[in-house]
C-alpha cells in the first residue's frame, strides 16, 4: 500500500474529560491519488495532520507509507522521509525565514537533500507555481499572501514528494485567490502524479480538488467516497446535512 492510516486514535483530556480528537480513523491513498479530508471544525482534520507530520504523536493506531510503519520515525530517519512526503501549512508567511528571501529558503531545501535540480528546472518548476525571479528573491513581507503559498509550494515541488500535504492551505488567503491555488495544487499533483492529502473545512473546495472526499465528524470517518458521487448521492445522514447546510 502506498500510504494507509490503520485504527488511528489520538485522546486529549480537558477538566479530567478524556475525547478521542481523533477515533479509529482509517483510510488510504493511491499514488497519484487526490484525497480530501474534509469536516467542520472541531472534527479533527489538523490533529491528524500533525500526528502525520510527526508534530504529535497518536496514541494508538499505524500509519504506513510504502508498508512501512511511518508512526513515530526517528528524528534523525525524517529528513530521509520527507524527502518523500512534504507539507504545506495554512500560513504561509510562517513557513518562511522572514530574514531569508524566498529564493534562499527555496535553495536550502534543494541543497538539504543534494537534489539534482539544474536552473532550467528550477525555471520550469517557478513557471509552473506561476512565480517569476523577481518575486521570489524578495522577502516573506514583500509578497502577497498568494504568492507566499504558491513559494510554499514551490519549495516543496522541487524536492520532487510523492505525497504532498496540504492542510487548510487556502484559508488564510482571500477567496478571490483560493480556487486559483487549489487549481493549481491539483495540476501540479497531476501532472507529477504526486499524491494529496488536501485537509480542507470547504467541501466546494474538497469536490473541485479531489478524486475522493473523506467526511470527518467528531475525529471519525462519516463517510468517503468518489467527490462527485459523495456531493450528489451522500449516503449518512450527517454528509447529507452538512451538504444542505451549504445550499
Ligand atoms: N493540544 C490539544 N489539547 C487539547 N485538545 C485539543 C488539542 N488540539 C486539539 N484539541 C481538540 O481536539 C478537537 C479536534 O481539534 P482539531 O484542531 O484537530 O480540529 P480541526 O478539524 O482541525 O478544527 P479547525 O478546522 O477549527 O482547525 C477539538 O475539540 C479541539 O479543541
Amino acid at each position: 500500500m502506498f500510504f494507509e492510516v490503520q485504527d488511528l486514535t489520538k485522546t486529549y483530556t480537558h477538566n479530567g474529560h478524556h475525547f478521542a480528537a481523533v477515533d479509529h480513523l482509517s483510510f488510504s491513498l493511491a499514488p497519484g491519488e487526490i484525497l480530501a479530508v474534509a469536516g467542520e471544525s472541531g472534527s479533527g482534520k489538523s490533529t491528524l495532520c500533525r500526528i502525520i507530520c510527526q508534530f504529535s504523536r497518536a496514541d494508538s493506531g499505524h500509519i504506513l507509507f510504502h508498508d512501512q510503519d511511518i508512526t513515530n520515525v526517528p528524528e534523525k530517519e525524517r529528513k530521509q522521509l520527507y524527502r518523500h512526503i512534504q507539507m504545506v501549512f495554512q500560513h504561509p508567511y510562517r513557513s518562511f525565514h522572514p530574514r531569508f528571501t524566498l529564493e534562499k529558503s527555496i535553495l536550502a531545501g534543494i541543497r538539504n537533500y543534494h537534489l539534482p535540480v539544474t536552473p532550467e528546472m528550477f525555471q520550469q518548476y517557478m513557471e509552473e507555481v506561476h512565480l517569476t525571479r523577481d518575486i521570489i528573491r524578495r522577502y516573506p513581507h514583500e509578497v502577497s499572501g498568494g504568492e507566499c503559498q504558491r513559494a510554499a509550494l514551490l519549495r516543496s515541488l522541487v524536492i520532487g514528494p510523492e505525497l504532498l500535504i496540504c492542510d487548510e492551505v487556502t484559508s488564510a488567503l482571500d477567496a478571490t485567490i483560493r480556487n486559483e491555488i487549489a487549481g493549481l495544487i491539483r495540476r501540479i499533483c497531476q501532472h507529477h502524479r504526486i499524491a494529496c492529502l488536501f485537509i480542507t473545512h470547504d467541501l466546494y473546495l474538497a469536490r473541485t480538488m479531489a478524486d475522493r472526499i473523506l467526511i470527518m465528524h467528531h475525529g471519525r470517518a462519516v463517510e468517503e467516497g468518489p467527490a462527485e458521487q459523495l456531493f450528489h448521492h451522500p449516503q449518512q445522514t450527517y454528509t447529507q446535512e452538512l451538504l444542505s447546510s451549504l445550499l
